[in-house]
């Protein structure tokens, strides 16, 4: 394994999803000579089967519900009839719209080369490529990203194959060979896509049932935001059930029944459904490329330093291949530290920053959050100062029918500086750039009180938890001071 005199890449990068796109990008923005490799399609999970068909369906989901709330508007509420074949007709458009933004012609134009095909690393700085097109091609780089991302993480219960499951990137070709939405839908993991799916088949007419093991939906985020979620659920038909873990699944050879044993601690429930989707996380793609042969993976895992370099400091990594947050938007973050420190690492490396990592989970209400969580804060003993408005105050929120959720915000005690926010409510992924913003920036809730927000919008929010903030910190000896001046200058 001698390191080649000469090189005919700067850079080769393995994956053409959100990681391996941005890298790709960044390497020839500065000229290098760079080659990107999709075994797949161009675009990875985000664009094919996560996000883009996610949001796409829980767009029609919305529309329906929306068909359903009339009443509450003053128009006569209708059952939604829903034309399942064209809902998914239109996730399928909405991809296609897209696509030109991920494509090798797109790609090419900016100066990457692209090669469609499966890579193998077969020494530190050597690629060869099963071409889909057939032959296979060979190449050395001074630099490599691995951007392979992850797959649907599918548990060893019994009988799960003979039932028969779809996860996130099966299902989207699945369903759309059905002729109705699925009616009984059991949806397995309470994460980000089983909260989003599942209230998304059940306002497109699905019967779901919706399974976490853990006590609560959605367990990274704010307590009382899981609580809005699962209230905002059940309300809609959804039936949930934390603390229930699924132990196995079965078959009935004769009525062809599938049904699901749940676990739910004192005892198991048996839960029959139509349809299954297994939406229980995400593992890295970590084998049979090279990797282990290498020694990059030991044992399962995927050593790495802060500079996203792997034990061979010249490969490196990003996007859910390495986590620890798998979003599209860290994907990109770390693509920039991993083309820079992979063409000049040698000259300046930087460390990833981590310190700001903002997400959303596209149920409705939407979970925005930012920094720290009230619950991390508890059990991580840092003291904060909570300060929370409610939308059902917001005029905004009550004339659009959007009052349900809240903003919170956690500051140092004592000082005027954000430490986490988290915004429940109707676009609230949008309404937590500006906390982002002023996080990053140094801004503390007096900048934003005194900025001024158009009426009437839901954006005041923002400004109205500043404005609690600000009162509960009001300098209580000065105004004092102030009532006896008044009263004195009253004569
Ligand atoms: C249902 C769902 C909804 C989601 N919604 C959101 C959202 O709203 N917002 C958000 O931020 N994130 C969302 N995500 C997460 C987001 O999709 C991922 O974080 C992101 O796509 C990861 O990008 P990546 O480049 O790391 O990996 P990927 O997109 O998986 O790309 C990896 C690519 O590498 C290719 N590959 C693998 N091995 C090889 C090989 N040996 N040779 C050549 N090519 C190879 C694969 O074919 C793949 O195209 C969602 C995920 C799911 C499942
Ligand atoms: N809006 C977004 O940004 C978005 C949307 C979808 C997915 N994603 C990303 O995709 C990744 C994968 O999402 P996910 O929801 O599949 O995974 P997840 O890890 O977020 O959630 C899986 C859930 O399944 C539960 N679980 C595990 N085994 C179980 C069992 N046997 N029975 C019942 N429950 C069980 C876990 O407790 C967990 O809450 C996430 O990391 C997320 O970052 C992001």
């Amino acid at each position: 394994m001698k390191k080649p005199g000469k090189f005919d890449r700067n850079l080769i990068v393995i994956g053409a999803g959100a990681a391996g796109l941005v890298s790709a990008y960044i390497a020839a923005a500065v000229k290098a000579k760079v080659t990107l490799i999709e075994a797949g399609k161009m675009g990875g999970d985000c664009l094919n089967t996560g996000c883009v068909p996610s949001k796409a369906l829980i767009m029609s989901a919305r529309v329906a519900q929306q068909i359903r709330r009339a009443g509450q508007f003053g128009l006569r509420t209708v059952e939604p009839n829903v034309d399942f074949p064209a809902v998914m007709r239109r996730v399928h458009e909405s991809i296609a719209r897209i696509e030109p933004h991920d494509s090798v012609e797109r790609y090419t134009d900016l100066g990457v080369e692209v090669l469609r095909g499966r890579a193998q690393l077969v020494d530190p700085w050597t690629v060869s490529i099963a071409l889909n097109e057939g032959g296979e091609q060979t190449l050395t780089a001074r630099a490599i990203i691995l951007a392979t991302g992850a797959e649907p993480f599918v548990p060893p219960l019994p009988g799960l194959e003979e039932v028969g499951y779809v996860t996130s990137e099966t299902l989207w070709d699945s369903f759309s060979r059905l002729e109705e939405v699925p009616q009984r839908l059991l949806v397995l993991g309470g994460g980000a896509v089983g909260c989003e799916l599942a209230q998304a088949f059940a306002r497109l007419g699905s019967q779901v049932t919706l399974v976490e093991m853990t006590p609560r939906l959605l367990p990274p985020e704010d307590r009382e935001a899981s609580e809005v979620v699962e209230r905002c659920l059940r309300e809609e038909g959804v039936r949930v059930l934390v603390g229930h873990k699924a132990v196995a699944c079965e078959l009935d050879a004769v009525s062809n029944k599938r049904c699901a044993r749940l676990d739910h601690g004192t005892g198991e429930e048996t839960l029959e459904f139509d349809q299954l989707l297994c939406a229980l996380g995400r593992r890295p793609r970590l084998q049979n490329y090279g990797l282990e042969e290498l020694g990059i993976v030991d044992d399962g895992k995927l050593p790495t330093d802060g500079y996203l370099r792997t034990r061979y400091p010249h490969i490196l990594v990003a996007g859910d291949l390495v986590g620890p947050y798998q979003f599209t938007h860290m994907a990109a973050h770390q693509a920039w530290y991993a083309a820079v420190n992979g063409l000049f690492g040698d000259i300046k490396k930087f460390r990833v920053d981590y310190s700001l990592v903002p997400r959303a989970v596209f149920v409705d209400p939407e979970v925005a959050s930012v920094g720290l969580i009230e619950q991390d804060a508890k059990d991580k003993n840092i003291p904060v100062t909570v300060t929370r408005y409610g939308l059902d105050d917001l005029d905004r929120a009550i004339v659009d029918g959007a009052d349900r959720g809240f903003v919170k915000v956690l500051t140092v005690p004592g000082r005027d500086k954000i430490l986490g926010v988290t915004i429940v409510g109707e676009n609230a992924a949008e309404l937590i750039a500006e906390f982002i913003l002023a996080m990053k920036h140094g801004l503390g809730l007096n900048k934003l009180l005194g900025t001024i927000h158009i009426y009437p919008t839901m954006a005041e929010a923002n400004k109205f938890v500043a404005g609690n903030w600000k009162r509960a910190h009001a300098p209580e000896k000065i105004l004092k001071w102030l009532e006896r001046l008044h009263r004195w200058r009253r004569g």
